[in-house]
């Protein structure tokens, strides 16, 4: 399940990081990429240890956590901490695959990767985002401000930027639902008696799906 979310961020908020990431000190991203990854891995990642880093992860982290459409179909149970990549003419990154375990003290296993897009797309060239899904590759460049959710099992690439700068804030995400089809069925039942109480209320029929939802839920959600 690959799922586009729009407007994650607000533009007063997208201002605000903007404003603040403007002036920020950016490293090389390699420093945050396995052992592989890094041999493709050609852009800046923003300074994780400051004041403003702490502020701009903040805001993108309650944004995420917060929006009703991600909480529904990816089910979150450890969020990591926001990573700001930013991609400079030349620069991208090649076609790699997500490390499966993140962390250090805490661990979290990647279930879900996004890419939360900050610049709007028509002030940069190049920059997609390529998964290569099992319908083959499909390439995503989204507004500043809206979000792709995809499973982590995906290979994918950021292709070369070659005009203007692509800013863009990138997490992983350990799920309460392993399962990707799982998850897709709890959050398709989860749609449905959504509309079914906003049509016809509170009726038998609702009742029994969200026993069915909670039922479910209980067989395979891991805490
Ligand atoms: O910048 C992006 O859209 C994705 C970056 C990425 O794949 C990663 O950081 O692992
Ligand atoms: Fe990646």
């Amino acid at each position: 399940m690959i799922l586009c979310i729009e407007q994650v961020l607000l533009s007063n908020q997208l201002d605000e990081i903007h404003r603040l990431l403007k002036d920020a000190e950016f490293v090389e991203g390699k420093l945050t990429a396995g052992r592989y990854a890094k041999t493709v891995k050609d852009n800046y990642q923003l300074k994780g240890d400051t004041e403003v880093a702490r502020k701009v992860r903040g805001i993108v982290h309650n944004a995420i956590a917060q929006n009703p459409l991600f909480k529904a179909s990816v089910r979150p149970q450890k969020i990591r901490p926001i990573l700001f990549n930013r991609y400079e003419p030349g620069m991208s990154y090649g076609w790699h695959t997500d490390n499966a375990i993140m962390g250090e003290g805490e661990l979290v296993r990647s279930d879900v990767s996004l890419t939360l897009f900050l610049s709007e797309p028509d002030t940069y060239q190049g920059g997609e985002l390529v998964i290569d899904t099992s319908l083959g590759e499909k390439s995503f460049k989204l507004p500043a401000g809206s979000m792709i959710v995809y499973p982590s099992t995906f290979l994918h690439q950021v292709t070369e930027v070659t005009e203007g700068i692509r800013l863009a804030a990138v997490t992983w995400v350990q799920s309460l639902v392993r399962d990707v089809q799982q998850r897709e069925i709890l959050f398709e039942l989860d749609t449905v008696r959504k509309s079914i109480f906003e049509q016809y209320g509170k009726t038998v029929e609702f009742d029994l799906l969200c026993k069915t939802h909670a039922n479910l839920l209980r067989q395979w959600v891991e805490l």
